[in-house]
């Protein structure tokens, strides 16, 4: 550490206590664990650059010595360099702090990515190009896939940018395992910054609870079977990430998911991945087609393996990073601990009962239980029972028997057709399963009233309400709609019509 300048920030505190005009707020660090860092970033007339800076902060010397460098150092700064600045840079701009000190530079370089990604996203305007080459916004959690688009996008595109979404915090979870969180943000500027990359985070906290998880503990509530990741990709991160491409003068989003986009003379449709096993087209079933449009997907051709190849090739650090499991926001925790926690649905055990309303046993709550569910039902049978429905009203689990459960009559709510529904010959009922032959019938009239059904070549063990339907021809994605609860629509045996809502 070089002592004088180390004394020299200390005593300057440069910006200490200037609030800038309309500048963005990052804060960093909790009471709990000690310091707490606020830095105030305004950009200048142009929106490239920063104009002025301030901070507070309840904080130890290596700390107010790190703003006051960082303060010092960024005005006046491209927003681009900005973008590339990191904990070590922090660190650097003070002769290198001990070892014990270091997380004074990661706390002031997480509060300075806050307001910088909120300042661009509320007004900034990144430099373009030096040589006129398209810009890309590289999506990036910190995991091997994105690092991969990340690394063939530096290879093959003009210029990329990456982004990483702050999604959720939740003290009581491990914020180390969720690819969304604080440490995830941080993970991943550290990677983009070692990839040569400018880096921006956006913090998309609000919009996550807002659209995602309010509406899964709703639909918890409502004894459904919610698909948050749908909603997540179809109606705030990506779109969000879309936004902010424009922002940055990015043409094009790439993001890690395993999934290919046919670009047909009616628009653009989703097309399944050639890696069968990691196919994510279930997940991105609800982008518009004009999302869709500006999307790239570079590992929807590759496989998983081949994938981990190019990043062990490129000594990436992430080459061998086990693959996210779970929804991000459970991530340490568990779906009942989770429920209870945020939306106080407690565990109220109730009934099992046959389709007869015979009590065949008990269960300690009926939001743990999903459609077509054999395991954890405790009921000695002769044959294996599965769930064959919940009814949240009477707090009563129905289990039958596969021949009970099977169907070939799945009802849809909320459709969307981005072609004729005529042409759906294939459907997937669950993000895992395989798409199974199947047509669509209900009214022709399009409109929100329009009752769908899809009618199953061969029976299935039931599908499970509030998870999705993905409409498929082939391999191509042509819709999406919501499975309903079974005798919530009429069918009409005839073919659907295109519509873009339902
Ligand atoms: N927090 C995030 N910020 C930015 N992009 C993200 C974030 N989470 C996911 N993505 C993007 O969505 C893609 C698919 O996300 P998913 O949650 O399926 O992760 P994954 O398959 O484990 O991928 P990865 O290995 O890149 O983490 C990622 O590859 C990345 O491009």
């Amino acid at each position: 550490m070089d002592r004088e300048l180390f004394e020299h920030h200390l005593t300057s505190a440069h910006g200490r206590g200037r609030a800038p005009q309309g500048a963005a707020i990052g804060v960093a660090g909790t009471r709990l664990c000690g310091d707490v860092v606020r830095i105030a970033l305004a950009l200048d007339d142009s929106g490239r650059r920063v104009g002025a800076v301030g901070w507070e902060a309840e904080a130890c010397g290596a700390t107010i010595a790190s703003l006051s460098a960082v303060a010092e150092l960024v005005e006046g700064m491209d927003l681009l360099e900005v973008a590339r600045l990191g904990a070590r840079d922090v660190d650097a701009q003070l002769g290198g702090l001990s070892a014990g000190k270091f997380h004074a530079a990661e706390l002031v370089a997480d509060a300075l990515a806050r307001a910088l990604g909120t300042a661009v996203r509320e007004r900034g305007a990144l430099a373009p190009p030096a040589d006129g080459s398209p810009r890309t916004l590289v999506a990036m959690s910190g995991g091997v896939d994105s690092a991969v688009v990340a690394l063939l996008a530096g290879r093959e595109q003009g210029d990329a940018v990456a982004v990483t979404l702050e999604l959720w915090a939740d003290e009581a979870n491990d914020g180390e395992r969720s690819c969304c969180s604080a440490q995830a943000v941080r993970y991943a500027r550290a990677l983009a910054h070692r990839m040569g990359m400018a880096h921006l985070t956006l913090d998309l906290r609000d919009e996550f609870r807002a659209g995602v998880v309010t509406p899964f503990l709703e639909d918890h509530r409502a004894g459904l079977t919610p698909n948050p990741c749908i909603r997540c990709n179809g109606h705030v991160r990506l779109d969000a990430m879309l936004e902010f491409a424009d922002r940055l003068g990015a043409a094009t989003l790439a993001t890690g998911h395993y999934a290919r986009v046919e670009h047909g003379a009616d628009g653009p449709l989703l097309r399944a991945a050639v890696d069968a096993w990691k196919d994510q087209t279930y997940m991105l079933a609800a982008l518009t087609p004009d999302s869709l449009a500006r999307m790239r997907f570079p590992l929807g051709e590759l496989t998983k393996p081949q994938v981990r190849e190019l990043a062990a090739e490129a000594q990436l650090p992430v080459a061998s990073k086990p693959d996210s499991q779970d929804l991000c926001f459970l991530a340490g925790t568990n779906r009942s601990d989770f429920l209870a926690r945020h939306a106080g649905i407690e565990q109220q055990p109730g009934e099992i009962v046959d389709s007869g309303g015979r009590v065949l046993g008990r269960h300690s709550g009926h939001h743990g239980y999903t459609v077509g569910q054999r395991r954890g039902l405790g009921v000695a049978a002769e044959e294996p029972l599965y769930v064959l429905r919940t009814e949240p009203a009477r707090n009563r689990v129905v289990a039958g028997t596969r021949a009970e459960l099977a169907t070939t009559a799945v009802p849809l709510r909320g459709a969307r057709l981005h072609r004729d529904g005529a042409r759906v010959d294939r459907v997937k009922l669950r993000y895992r399963a395989k798409p199974l032959p199947a047509r669509l019938v209900g009214d022709p009239a399009p409109g929100p009233h329009r009752r769908l059904e899809v009618a199953l070549e061969q029976p299935v063990d039931g599908a499970a309400p509030g998870q999705m339907a993905c409409l498929m021809e082939g391999d191509v994605v042509i819709g999406w709609a919501t499975i309903g609860r079974p005798g919530a629509v009429a069918p009409q045996p005839a073919a659907a019509q295109s519509s873009s809502s339902g």
